[in-house]
C-alpha cells in the first residue's frame, strides 16, 4: 500500500490510537507517526512499543506539520484539545476522530477548525474492554465497519484519502448522517453497555447474599456482560453524557418492553413470552441468513435448525 499521509498525529495513546498505529504500520500507510499523551509513562510505553516515532508532551506540538490529526481521546475532552491545537494545524491538514458519539464531537471540534483544514468525523465500530497503549493490536479493525460522517461541503479528495486509510487498516467504510449514527449506536452499543453495567451491578449486590456463586457459576451470557462492564469508566461516562437524547429514547423503549415481559411473567402469560421470543429468534436468523454476521458461530446453520 502507498503512504497516504506523510505525518500522522495521534492525540491520546490508548487502545484505539495504538491499534491505528499498528494497523498503519502493518500496511505502510503513514510516513511517520507522532503521538501526544499527558503522562510521560504513556509516551515512554508508546515509544518502546514502536507505536510512534516521536512523542510530544503537548497536543499543540504534536499537530505541527501533520497532514492527518486523529483525536483518540474520550469524547468529553475533545473540545478543550481542539481549542488547543486549532491555531497550530497545518493548512490543508485533515482532522478526524474516533469518538463513539458524533453530534457532540462535531459540536466540540468543529468550531475550532480553521479555514482550509478538512474536518471529517469518524467512528470505528471495533474495540475491547481494555485501555491504554499496551491494549492495541493491528487486527482490531479487520473486517469491522468504520463510519464517517462528512459534511455536505467536505472536500471529496480529503474524504477519499481518509476512506482509503481505514480500508488500508482492514476496515469496511460507510458514511452516515451524525444524528442517525448516534441513534443507531444508542441501539447497538450504548444502551447494551448500560444494560451490562446494570446487570453486573445487580449481580454484585446479590453476591453479598450468595458469596461467590454468581460469578462462579456464570453462564456465557453473564460472562460477556462482565467483560463489557469492565470497559473504561471515563469513556462510557462521556458517551452517556454526550449521547443523552438518543440513549434516553432507546432506554425508554427498552423499559416499556421490559415491563411488558415482567407483567407476562407475573401473570403466567406464556403466550406473550413465547410470541416475543419467537420474534427475536426470527430476527437473529434473518441476520445470519442475510450474511450480516459472519463472525457468528452459527453462521450458515440457521436454516438447518
Ligand atoms: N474502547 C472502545 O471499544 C472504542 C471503540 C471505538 C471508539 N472508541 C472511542 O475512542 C476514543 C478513545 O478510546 P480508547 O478506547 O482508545 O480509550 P483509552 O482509555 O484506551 O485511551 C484514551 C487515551 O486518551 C487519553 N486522554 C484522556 N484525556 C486526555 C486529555 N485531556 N489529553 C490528552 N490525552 C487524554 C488517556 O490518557 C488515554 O491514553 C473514545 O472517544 C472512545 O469513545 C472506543
Ligand atoms: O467489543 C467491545 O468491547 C465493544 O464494546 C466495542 C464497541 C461496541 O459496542 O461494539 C464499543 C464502543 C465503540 O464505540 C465501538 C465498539
Amino acid at each position: 500500500m502507498p503512504v497516504l499521509y506523510d505525518k500522522v498525529a495521534l492525540i491520546g495513546l490508548g487502545l484505539i490510537a495504538s491499534s491505528m498505529a499498528l494497523a498503519m504500520r502493518r500496511a505502510g500507510l503513514a510516513g511517520s507517526i507522532v503521538g501526544h499523551a499527558r503522562s510521560a509513562d504513556t509516551r515512554a510505553v508508546a515509544l518502546e512499543l514502536g507505536l510512534i516515532d516521536a512523542a510530544c508532551a503537548t497536543a499543540a506540538e504534536c499537530v505541527a506539520d501533520a497532514d492527518l490529526v486523529v483525536f483518540c481521546v474520550p469524547v468529553g475532552v475533545m473540545d478543550a484539545l481542539a481549542a488547543e491545537v486549532g491555531p497550530h494545524l497545518a493548512p490543508g491538514a485533515c482532522v478526524t476522530d474516533v469518538g463513539s458519539v458524533k453530534q457532540a464531537v462535531i459540536a466540540a471540534i468543529g468550531p475550532h477548525m480553521p479555514a482550509g483544514v478538512h474536518f471529517i468525523p469518524g467512528h470505528p465500530l471495533a474495540g475491547t474492554e481494555h485501555s491504554g497503549p499496551r491494549a492495541g493490536f493491528a487486527e482490531l479493525f479487520d473486517k469491522r465497519w468504520c463510519i464517517l460522517t462528512p459534511m455536505e461541503d467536505t472536500d471529496p479528495a480529503a474524504l477519499t484519502r481518509l476512506q482509503d486509510l481505514w480500508k488500508g487498516m482492514g476496515a469496511y467504510v460507510d458514511q452516515m448522517d451524525p444524528a442517525h449514527h448516534d441513534l443507531v449506536l444508542a441501539v447497538t452499543s450504548h444502551t447494551p453497555h448500560l444494560i451490562a453495567y446494570t446487570m453486573v451491578g445487580v449481580a454484585d449486590d446479590l453476591r453479598r447474599v450468595t458469596d461467590s456463586e454468581v460469578i462462579k457459576y456464570s453462564a456465557a451470557g453473564f460472562r460477556d456482560f462482565t467483560r463489557i462492564a469492565a470497559s473504561d469508566p471515563t469513556m462510557w461516562r462521556d458517551v452517556f453524557l454526550t449521547n443523552k437524547d438518543a440513549t434516553l429514547e432507546i432506554l425508554g423503549r427498552f423499559t416499556e418492553e421490559l415491563f411488558a415481559l415482567q407483567r407476562a411473567i407475573r401473570r403466567g402469560d406464556g403466550d406473550h413470552l413465547h410470541e416475543y421470543f419467537t420474534r427475536t429468534r426470527a430476527i437473529r436468523r434473518s441476520i445470519i441468513e442475510a450474511g450480516q454476521d459472519t463472525d457468528a458461530p452459527d453462521f450458515g446453520r440457521a436454516k438447518v435448525k
